[in-house]
């Protein structure tokens, strides 16, 4: 029986280092690696980045849309690297920030997170703006398999805040709404609950209670203006339970394997720095 996904991803923390790492395959990065903007130059970049930091950092997040641009082919090389990174060592994180009403929901869970689907993951990115009940087949799967998930609560991106700020009826932000709900599927885990957000680290400063007994995803760091030294206070006491995760800031040192590891230890001890 696979333990769950919060006490592995605690341990992968704990031993490699809060880090996870983006598989972002820019067409400008398949360019400045030499590779070309097609399914070759994916799969060469998509080995690259496995065979550097597999082994290596705790948790590897595919960015699925960078391969759905190249279809089927694109899938074909997604489905490879989730399985050579799953066997080297990594947690893979897909970033499929995938949403739907339930009986829709029910098939995404089927295809990231049920252990026969070529493309299963350790856990995915979900956004919750259909209502967070229609992620239930979502939860739900991930229970089963073990797997985790990660709801967007708090976006990197300027754009997020229209959204998450907006106030319900009960007077909470969109954003603490998720939070909450987040908090009640991971009661009880212990040490770490397999439910967890997404929260930017670009933020500047965050008015929510980030006590939800689970991970915070933390992307923003590097190409998207924030470091690792911002998050102790970001984050506050919750500090200790985030991921920061950085694409663009290290995936620009390769195509040298130990210009990527070097890259990506020099985050860990940064963050591992900053947190204390
Ligand atoms: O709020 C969010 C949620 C997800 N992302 C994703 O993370 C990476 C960031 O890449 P960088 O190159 O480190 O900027 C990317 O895949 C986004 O889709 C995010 O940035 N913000």
């Amino acid at each position: 029986m696979t333990a769950p996904f919060g006490t592995r991803l605690r341990q992968a923390m704990d031993t490699r280092g809060p880090l996870c790492v983006g598989i972002d395959p820019h067409a400008a990065l398949l360019a400045a690696w030499g590779l070309g903007d097609d399914v070759a130059g994916l799969e060469r970049f998509a080995r690259t980045v496995v065979e550097a930091l597999a082994g290596e950092v705790a948790v590897l997040k595919p960015q699925s849309a960078f391969f759905e641009r190249f279809g089927s082919r694109g899938i074909a090389v997604l489905e490879q690297a989730v399985a050579e990174a799953r066997s080297a060592g990594a947690l893979v994180l897909m970033d499929a920030k995938r949403g739907d009403i339930g009986s829709t929901m029910a098939a995404y869970a089927d295809a990231f997170l049920a252990p026969t689907s070529p493309l299963f993951s350790d856990a995915v990115t979900v956004s919750p703006y259909l209502g967070f009940g229609s992620l239930r087949p979502a939860f739900d799967a991930a229970r089963a398999s073990g797997a985790g998930v990660f709801a967007l609560a708090l976006t990197s991106n300027p754009e997020g805040h229209e959204v998450q700020h907006a106030r319900g009826a009960d007077g909470l932000t969109v954003a603490q709404s998720v939070l909450r709900h987040l908090a009640a599927e991971n009661a009880d885990a212990d040490p770490l609950g397999s439910f967890g957000a997404v929260v930017g680290a670009t933020l500047g400063s965050i008015d929510a209670d980030l006590d939800i007994n689970g991970p915070l995803l933390a992307p923003g760091i590097g190409a998207q203006g924030a470091t690792p030294a911002d998050i102790p206070k970001l984050f506050g006491p919750a500090a200790d339970n985030v991921l920061p995760s950085v694409s663009r800031d290290i995936l620009k040192l390769g195509p040298s394997v130990g210009a990527l590891r070097e890259g990506a230890a020099r985050f860990v001890d940064e963050t591992r720095t900053a947190i204390g």
